[in-house]
């Protein structure tokens, strides 16, 4: 079996408000092997930040409250770690960027000195030497005139530019892992494939392993290896790419791909939207979280929440549509391969 560089298993989180403890995350549980690529997808709020800020213990200084669960980086449990411990794995053997480049960056400072300090952080570089590395690292992420951009300050570069010397910082202490959360969503289109086609090279070059968080289902085509998809803070499908988008199991995947522009969702130019919105965490509903707004919804649906299950091949899904055998009314049906067991933690219910 392959080597896995991080494992989650059934981690929750929560923040404490007005009504008491709402929890972001339910029982959430991924794999990411080595150097491979795994996309978290989902709609807003669904948990996707949450998770990724939890595997780096940024979580703690979000408020945020990690109740249950396990995250192992190389077998290495970073839950129960000390935070003067994590010091030495973030920013270091994990890294993260996130969507606006701008934030990340001090206004102050030109660029290369920022991609120095970074390196100074962790490698011990003299300042000369750090700025050499500077550099390269700014030729490495496809930096035009490195050397002279390296002198300027972040207001004086575009957008992805700007991106791009976030990228150098993440990089430049070799992590094993890099988070990317919405990376390019703050970008121009045409910037935004650029980007995610460096990340992808950058990936092979470095030899790493990648979460990469999106809400957009085309991006996670391109990129990923397997397919998380994350429903109002609990993950209802995983599997590679070719399982999610051409045998999808969950409705609300299936949701998430017809409406996807320039599939098949679009009909006489409108696109399809799933009905309803996402609930608040605070509301989540009795039985399969997603059953008010799926349009298969069964009466099972409504009191009992469906396992996580796994067919033969390792591709999860929790819908009770799965035991509907003959009367399966979802487009395309799982193949005989797919004869799932069910795993996890999940409460065993029976069926009524
Ligand atoms: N600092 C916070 N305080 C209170 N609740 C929070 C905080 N951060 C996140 N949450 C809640 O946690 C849940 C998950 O949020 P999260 O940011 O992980 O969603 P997301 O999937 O990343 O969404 P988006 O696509 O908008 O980034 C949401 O219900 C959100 O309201
Ligand atoms: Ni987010």
């Amino acid at each position: 079996m392959a080597e896995k560089i991080l494992e989650i298993r059934n981690l929750t989180t929560g923040f404490l408000t007005d009504q008491g403890m709402v929890k972001a995350t339910d029982r959430v549980s991924l794999d990411l092997e080595k150097g491979k690529t795994l996309c978290v997808v989902g709609e807003s709020g669904s948990g996707k930040s949450v998770t990724a800020l939890s595997v780096m213990r940024l979580i703690d200084y979000a408020g945020g409250i990690i109740t249950e669960g396990e995250v192992l980086f190389n077998g290495q449990d970073l839950i129960g770690m000390r935070q003067q411990d994590m010091l030495n794995i973030r920013g270091n053997r994990i890294t993260m960027i996130f969507q606006d480049p701008m934030s990340a960056l001090n206004p102050v400072f030109t660029v290369g000195e920022q991609i120095a300090e970074s390196l100074r952080t962790h490698k011990k570089l003299t300042s000369k030497e750090a700025w050499r590395q500077s550099v390269e690292m700014l030729r490495r992420v496809r930096m035009p005139d490195p050397e002279i951009r390296a002198r300027q300050y972040p207001y004086e570069m575009s957008g992805g530019m700007c991106q791009r010397v976030v990228i150098a910082m993440a990089l430049a202490c070799n992590p094993e892992l890099l988070i990317a959360d919405e990376p390019t969503t703050a970008l121009d289109v045409t910037v935004q494939a650029q980007i995610l086609e460096l990340l992808l090279q950058l990936k092979k070059e470095f030899r790493m392993s990648m979460l990469l968080i999106t809400h957009d289902m085309g991006v996670a085509a391109e990129v990923a290896d397997r397919i998380a998809v994350m429903y109002a803070g609990a993950v209802v499908e995983e599997g590679t790419v070719a399982e999610i988008f051409e045998r999808p199991r969950h409705p609300y995947t299936i949701g998430l791909l017809k409406s996807i522009p320039g599939l098949e969702g679009e009909r006489g130019g409108e696109l399809y939207t799933i009905t309803g919105s996402i609930p608040p965490m605070s509301k989540i509903p009795s039985g399969c979280r997603f059953h008010p707004r799926c349009t298969y919804a069964m009466d099972v649906c409504r009191t009992n929440e469906p396992p996580l299950s796994q067919s033969l091949t390792g591709h999860k899904a929790a819908c009770w549509l799965d035991d509907t055998g003959a009367d399966d009314p979802r487009p395309a049906k799982p193949n005989n391969r797919e004869a799932k067991v069910t795993i996890g933690t999940r409460p065993e219910v029976t069926q009524p």
